[in-house]
């Protein structure tokens, strides 16, 4: 098998999200309480094995909800010997005096359609088989017999497969069939000495699941149960208290609703047991591709290298069909030859890492959050609601991969390249959802390309980073410029490389300046980069440093932090993604400006050094999902005194997808007045509604006054903070002169 990985059978309690309640199974409750709505009158039902135990079972309880039962039994000892149409007749009399409809057929499974002939013949039709028949030849594997096997498989599974397929053409002549097909523990798990009865019952799951597939098109449905019952066939193997326990009678409901018209279910395997019932699946782990591209072979060494990844179960799924199952198999091959590009090296590394709030401070401390700043709370405090890694944290665990493998050092072919070399040279991130603030994440970490700048190289490292769930946090493309690494014959540029851009023509709209600390490297070592050029002078001044420099992804965590605040509302789901280059060092202990350009959702920005000049990190730009806040100010500074339901609406928008949040645009709290000032603050006043229990999130409030939008006076202005439905002014919309004067004090800056 190309991409291993190990298939389980699991209980779908363990995924809460699969676990399937029974109606009227799970909780128990009396005949007297419960309406008896699931009838079967009308249908003819065949069950096999039904001289005694669960066959008996099911007999009864199909009669007494209106159906016509055969009664199949052979009337043979349990492990096969024999013949009587004793057991048969005694059901199908009980049937009969409790005024239901039933006749016995004492065919052997073997000669299914005889038993079908005996559901046509006395009752003209067929609507129901359940095979229970079954019968034990136990053995240790290595006494079992040819005919151990055969009988066991003749009776199970050929049972099974006659029965059915001599119903089958009724039932698709009639749209409507129901099948139950009778596995075990025994097949599932397994169990020590019932290897044929183990095969036979796991013959019976893949019959089924066949079944369901051909027979959905017809409403024919075929599910399997796992019952675990006293029979004869469990009697002596089962612990008596126990044995008392499992009273047929509480698994028959679980087989009657799966065969009732109006329930789904199909091609599922049913575990039933005391009266509990769950749903079982085939499930998978999410495996790990074993060669690295299309051309290379499988080793054994490479599968025993990705065992744990391959056979890690904690991000199993249930493919659902063969469809789904061999879906990944595509992408793994399209993965595989993208790699075979032969200008794409060879390496590729996973990484895990474990996230906490301890990681995550020192990320945020050492690019300058504070608690002196009351909304980077957010980011210092695991208390807080909105407490989040900055979306710079997602370098992390492809760095702290990177330098702890060979993946870059060994990246250019024929050369080994020494660490003191290297350079961050450029960041891209890309978020796909929040980066969670606890437990694992996974990397994969390969080199995409490399380029030969003449003196020095380039190394693209594409870093894919996944959650707990499997599910894709992030993508970042690190590059290393490692100095005095080119002249090796390679190609200059590659279409593997992402753009970088450069910010527009004009004076910024907005600047921030911050101080580094003079300790800023040494703090950011924590953060898992324990690259000896930020500390160790020696080692600096061998790359040729007069003293260590400060890590690239400080100095951008610094600037980004800046965008975010002042376009993305501090909200890392603001953020999409974000390119830089670092285009000279910064020691620790230099300011840096960041100045900013908004050009629709895109912040382009550039990061200088205070006291040098120097234009540190180029070419760089955030881009947002949606930037609402600076725009809506700019229309309604725009647009002031004049009536404008559009602009309002843009606004309320924004109050809509802010919901229960206190509404802040461009670093300012608005919120909004009627016109004459005197209900200032006082949301109530603007809309009809219920103002102290909240509004709703899918309410449109109307409101037909002027209103004048003002700056709230404290962020928690709890008129503002209940607001959540939308508003819809129809009204003049006027900006307070506080308010004007802030924004075009904002546009100089
Ligand atoms: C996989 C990633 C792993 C990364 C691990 C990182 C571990 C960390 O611990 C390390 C760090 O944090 S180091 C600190 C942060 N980085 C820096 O300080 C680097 C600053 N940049 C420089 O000094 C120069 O740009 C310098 C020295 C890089 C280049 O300057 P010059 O040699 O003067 O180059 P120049 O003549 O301007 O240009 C030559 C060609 O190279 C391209 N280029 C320039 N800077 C680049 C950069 N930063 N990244 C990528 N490419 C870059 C130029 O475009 C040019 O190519 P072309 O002629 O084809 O356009």
């Amino acid at each position: 098998m190309l991409f291993p990985s190990i298939c389980i059978l699991r209980l779908a309690s363990k995924f809460p999200n699969l676990y399937l309640v029974i109606p009227g199974i799970v909780r128990r409750r009396t005949s007297s309480t419960m309406v008896a709505n699931l009838k079967f009158d009308d249908r003819v039902l065949v069950v096999t094995g039904a001289g005694a135990g669960l066959g008996r079972a099911y007999a009864l309880l199909f009669a007494e909800r209106g159906a016509s039962v055969v009664v199949n039994d052979l009337g043979g000892s349990r492990d096969g010997a024999g013949k009587s149409s004793n057991a048969a007749d005694v059901v199908v009399n009980e049937i009969k005096s409790k005024g239901g409809k039933a006749v016995a057929d004492y065919n052997s499974v073997v000669d299914g359609d005889k038993i079908i002939q005996t559901a046509l013949e006395n009752f003209g039709r067929v609507d129901v088989v359940v095979n229970n028949a079954g019968i034990l030849r136990d053995k240790s594997f290595a006494r079992i017999s040819d005919t151990d096997w055969n009988l066991i498989f003749d009776v199970h599974v050929k049972g099974s497969f006659k029965t059915t397929q001599a119903a089958w053409p009724h039932f698709k002549k009639q749209n409507f069939g129901r099948i139950i097909m009778t596995s075990s523990a025994a097949g599932l798990y397994g169990n020590f000495g019932q290897a044929n009865y183990s095969a036979a019952k796991m013959a019976l799951v893949g019959l089924s699941n066949t079944l369901a597939i051909e027979g959905a098109k017809n409403n024919i449905h075929c599910n399997v149960i796992v019952p675990t019952a006293a029979s004869r066939l469990t009697e002596d193997i089962l612990p008596p208290d126990f044995f008392a326990e499992l009273k047929p009678e509480l698994i028959a409901p679980v087989v009657v609703w799966l065969c009732h018209e109006s329930c789904d279910e199909n091609g599922s395997i049913i575990d039933s047991a005391v009266g509990w019932a769950s749903k079982c699946q085939i499930v998978r782990s999410k495996g790990s591709i074993i060669r690295h591209s299309i051309t290379d072979r499988v080793t054994p060494e490479a599968v025993q290298n990705n065992w744990r990844v391959i056979t890690d179960m904690d991000k199993a799924s249930n493919p659902g069909s063969i469809q789904e199952a061999t879906a990944g198999l595509m992408e793994h091959l399209e993965t595989m030859k993208r790699n075979a590009d032969p200008n794409t090296p060879k390496n590729a590394v996973s990484m895990t890492t474990n996230i906490n709030n301890k990681l995550i401070f020192v990320c945020l401390f050492t690019v300058g959050a504070s608690v002196r700043n009351s909304d980077d709370l957010r980011f210092l405090y695991e208390g807080h609601e909105d407490f989040s890694p900055l979306p710079t944290f997602a370098v992390i665990p492809g760095m702290v991969g990177i330098m702890n493998s060979d993946v870059i050092t060994s990246a250019i072919p024929g050369k080994t390249v020494e660490l003191s070399r290297i350079l961050h040279g450029e960041q891209y991130v890309e978020l796909y959802k929040p980066i969670p603030a606890s437990g694992e994440l996974n990397s994969v970490i390969h080199v995409a390309d490399v380029m030969d700048k003449g003196k020095g190289a380039v190394i693209l490292c594409n870093v894919e980073t996944f959650d707990e769930r499997g599910e894709k946090v992030a993508f970042c493309q690190t590059s290393a410029f490692a100095v005095g690494c080119g002249g090796f014959g390679g190609k200059r540029t590659s279409d593997k490389s992402i753009p970088t851009f450069d910010a527009p023509n004009r004076q910024p709209d907005a600047v921030a300046i911050a101080k580094t600390n003079a300790d800023q490297a040494a703090i950011n070592r924590l953060s898992g980069d324990f690259n000896p050029l930020h500390i160790d002078p020696q080692f600096a001044a061998i790359g040729g440093y007069s003293q260590p420099i400060l890590h690239g992804l400080c100095s951008l965590g610094f600037s980004v932090r800046h965008v975010l605040a002042q376009y993305g509302e501090n909200d890392i789901a603001n953020f999409k993604s974000l390119k830089a280059r670092f285009s000279k060092p910064v020691t620790p202990g230099e300011t840096l400006k960041t100045a900013m350009w908004r050009e629709g959702n895109r912040v382009h920005f550039q990061t200088s050094v205070v006291e040098s000049g120097n234009v540190v990190l180029s070419g760089a730009y955030v881009d947002f999902h949606k930037i609402v806040p600076s725009d809506i100010v700019q229309k309604l500074l725009s647009s002031s005194e004049l009536q404008s339901e559009a602009i309002f609406s843009a606004m309320s928008e924004q109050v809509e997808a802010n919901l229960d949040k206190v509404k802040k645009i461009n670093g300012v709290f608005l919120y909004v007045i009627t016109k004459n000032g005197k209900e200032a603050g006082k949301w109530r006043k603007v809309y009809k509604g219920d103002p102290e229990s909240g509004v709703k999130a899918d309410t449109t409030l109307t409101c037909d006054d002027d209103v004048m939008v003002d700056i709230a006076t404290s962020k928690l202005n709890p008129q503002v903070a209940f607001m959540k439905g939308k508003l819809k002014i129809k009204g003049n919309i006027m900006l307070t002169q506080k308010l004007k004067d802030l924004m075009n004090a904002q546009s100089k800056l």
